[in-house]
């Protein structure tokens, strides 16, 4: 007797399952990111930075409206969905962000860059690959990133002026170099030394700060503001980041810095976001 086909519908529960795991892991990565402090100009739990337009509760609503869209595009990356239908699944979270937020950009790049790892982390479920921060970055690259690099070229002239180099288009288009390069590295080594992950997300900040082309650091400051971030950032990592038993003090200095200048680090902060995500999947695995 020829045996019935093995229904879809376990694989397909555990995937939905999955894709909520996901969902989850994101939306803590962005909160962990929220409530970090002392983060340089940006907005967390204690005051608002640089910023009179967006509070921690702006942060929170967002937050809460983005976890289906996190979940929805994991769920894209297992049926391995062109880039065009990831692209209408993060408009369609940037059209509710800013319906919750009264119009304010709380999560812009968070939504393209964690969009895409949690897209990156279903397609390599569906590969059944081993899950690792490199196997994350390939299939980045080899799934996408024809699709990305268009996307780069097809940008619009910005609407605060010239387009500034770099900027979360081109990151995407890397395949996220910034976090795995340089967000990545630094989590690490400050978890091997045993600092914990307060002062992991901290030095890794910094470290994204000296690195990056972040393009809200350019609108709202030039390139001075951008050099003034990089100098900055430096001057903290040589400092030692945070071995240095006076690294609380050095990181309030700089962020009273940053707020009389209005500079804020945001493109940073959410490849922190990404940073964490994706060593929190690779923690998590394929289960
Ligand atoms: C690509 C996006 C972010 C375009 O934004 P824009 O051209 O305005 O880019 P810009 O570089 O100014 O950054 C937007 C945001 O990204 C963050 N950001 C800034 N600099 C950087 C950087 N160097 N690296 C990463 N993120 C950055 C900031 O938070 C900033 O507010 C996005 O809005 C977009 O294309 N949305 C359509 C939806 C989409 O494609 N989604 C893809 C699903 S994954
Ligand atoms: N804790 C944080 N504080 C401030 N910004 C953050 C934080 N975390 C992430 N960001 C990122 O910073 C961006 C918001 O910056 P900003 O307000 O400068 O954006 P904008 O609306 O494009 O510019 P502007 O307000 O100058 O017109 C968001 O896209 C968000 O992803």
């Amino acid at each position: 007797m020829q045996r019935a086909a093995a229904s879809p519908a376990p694989r397909a529960r555990a995937d939905r399952a999955f894709c909520h795991g996901t969902a989850r892991l994101a939306v803590r990565c962005l909160h962990a990111e929220l409530t970090l402090h002392p983060k340089p100009g940006l907005v967390s739990l204690l005051d608002n930075g640089s910023h009179d337009d967006m509070t921690a509760v702006t942060f929170m609503r967002s937050l809460f409206a983005l976890r289906h869209y996190f979940a929805r595009i994991c769920q894209a990356g297992i049926d391995g969905a062109p880039f065009a239908a990831l692209k209408r699944l993060g408009i369609d979270a940037e059209l509710r962000m800013l319906r919750v937020t009264g119009g304010v950009n709380t999560h812009r790049g968070a939504i393209f860059s964690l969009g895409l790892l949690c897209a990156a982390i279903g397609q390599a479920r569906a590969r059944r690959t081993d899950l690792s921060a490199a196997a994350l970055r390939a299939i980045l690259l080899t799934r996408w990133g024809d699709e990305l690099a268009a996307h780069m070229h097809a940008a619009a002239p910005c609407r605060q002026g010239p387009r500034p180099a770099g900027g979360a288009r081109e990151e995407g288009a890397l395949g996220l170099p910034s976090v795995f390069e340089v967000g990545l590295p630094a989590l690490h080594n400050t978890l091997g030394a045993g600092r914990g992950m307060r002062h992991a997300c901290i030095d890794a900040l910094f470290a994204l700060m000296a690195h990056i082309s972040d393009s809200n650091v350019f609108h709202r400051g030039g390139s001075d503001g951008a050099q003034t971030v990089k100098q900055q950032a430096r001057r903290f990592l040589a400092l030692g980041g945070t071995a240095h038993p006076q690294w609380q003090e050095e990181a309030l200095s700089c962020h009273r810095l940053f707020v009389g200048r209005r500079l804020s680090p945001g493109g940073a902060a959410d490849l922190l976001a990404a940073t964490c995500l994706v060593h929190a999947a690779v923690a998590r695995g394929l289960a």
